[in-house]
């Protein structure tokens, strides 16, 4: 599905952007497709992995508009080894043992698929319709429960070989093989890390994923304390830095996983907007695709020499401080902004106005106390002057 927006995108910038080159049109649906890959993440995924009190404990909410100014060129985003080999393969314990396959008006159309007669059957994929019967059956099927019960699919016939019997693996065995190959410590250890108490007394030779999978779920999440803290701390270190200006950084924040599906099949006319939730008639009802919001990639349309910015004329490739908080830089696809991180907030007091630094959202909210503080004391002269004090 990822692919096939990959391409829509660059056909759409090729239709705003004639001019470009393939290498161009290439990169820039990436950045694009990226962004959407973690607007969707940050915004639908993690949500109902890990719930909003640890989204907002690791500071991973998405904001409406404006810039992150969290970005961090000295913090390696590369992923934790407990991660890959351990935590984010929870996913293996939500697993169904088949996909629905459902058409148009969303009624079966033909049997299920196990997971087993999937396996090595991706010729399957190339009969008509047979990835939006599969996507509309995953949309409207609920996930297994995350525990210790897992499917026999790939417990017993993981990647097997239909003609010869008993060839399957099991998926958990391997996890608990590769955490093991990886060096991943106990799970109490990581009880340690996350300020969580032991699991157990004396009790320290549980495997990271056999201790995570059972825990009880975080409010709001499906997974216990010890993953969502392990998770968050990924997704923090993984902090995205994509620059785009507001106007398109607007077009991308309207995109749903709902959406993506929409535009990237042959016959789902009509989605659930909160794809990975279930399907309601009163909270989550089936809308037409056409009803949600798509990009507009005319604001990736490449402009003249220069850029507009608060009445104030940019080249191209230059930068300037548009406001107190805020560096902007003239490009190709028009301007990009960049919040500014203020590490002295007295300073910026004795080099810009009050009034820059309040009409300057991003200063406002990284200077919020030094300004009260700030406008305690310039209160404090007033009144002293007032009564006729010397100040
Ligand atoms: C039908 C569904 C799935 C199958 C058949 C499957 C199968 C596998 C297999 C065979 C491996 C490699 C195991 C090894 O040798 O170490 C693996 C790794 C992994 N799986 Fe799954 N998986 C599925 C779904 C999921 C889901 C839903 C998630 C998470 C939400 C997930 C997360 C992972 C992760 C994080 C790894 C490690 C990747 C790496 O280190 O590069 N998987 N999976």
């Amino acid at each position: 599905m990822f692919m096939r927006e990959h391409n829509r995108l660059v056909d759409g910038l090729s239709k705003v952007n004639p001019h470009w080159n393939d290498e161009q049109l290439y990169h820039n649906g990436r950045r694009i497709l990226s962004a959407i890959l973690q607007q969707i993440t940050y915004g639908e995924f993690l949500p109902r992995i890990i719930g909003r009190d640890f989204l907002n404990r690791f500071g991973l909410t998405l904001l409406p508009n404006g810039y992150h100014n969290g970005y961090d060129s000295q913090c390696s985003s590369t992923v934790y080894n407990e991660f890959a080999a351990a935590v984010f393969r929870f996913g293996h314990s939500l697993l169904k043992p088949h996909f629905e396959r459902l058409d148009r008006n969303y009624r079966p159309v033909e049997e299920p698929l196990t997971l087993r007669t999937a396996f090595f059957n991706s010729d399957m994929l190339f009969t008509p319709l047979a990835l939006d019967n599969i996507v509309r059956g995953i949309s409207t099927q609920s996930v297994e429960t995350l525990d210790h019960a897992i499917t026999e699919e790939v417990t017993n016939h993981l990647l097997e070989d239909i003609k010869k019997p008993f060839s399957g693996m099991d998926l958990i065995s391997l996890n608990l093989q590769r955490a093991r190959d990886h060096g991943i410590q106990p799970y109490n250890e990581y009880r340690r890390v996350c300020n969580l108490t032991k699991a157990k007394k004396n009790v320290d030779d549980i495997d990271l994923f056999s201790g995570g999978i059972p825990e009880t779920p975080v409010h709001g999440g499906l997974i216990g304390p010890t993953f969502a803290c392990i998770i968050g701390m990924q997704y923090e270190t993984s902090d995205p830095f994509i620059r785009f200006s507001e106007q398109q950084l607007a077009e991308i924040r309207k995109i749903t996983l709902a959406k993506v599906l929409c535009e990237n099949s042959d016959s789902i006319d009509t989605i659930q907007r909160q794809v990975m939730d279930l399907p309601d008639s009163f909270l989550n009802p089936r809308i037409p695709c056409s009803s949600m919001p798509s990009i507009d990639l005319t604001q990736w349309r490449e402009r003249g020499n220069s850029c507009v910015v608060n009445n104030r004329v940019l080249a191209i490739g230059r930068a300037d401080r548009i406001s107190p908080c805020v560096n902007c830089i003239c490009t190709f696809e028009g301007i990009r902004c960049q919040s500014l991180r203020i590490n002295d907030c007295n300073e910026l007091f004795s080099s810009h106005s009050r009034q820059d630094i309040l009409n300057d959202s991003v200063c406002k909210v990284q200077c919020a106390f030094s300004f009260g503080h700030n406008m305690r004391s310039q209160q404090s002269r007033r009144i002293s002057t007032i009564f006729g004090f010397s100040q």
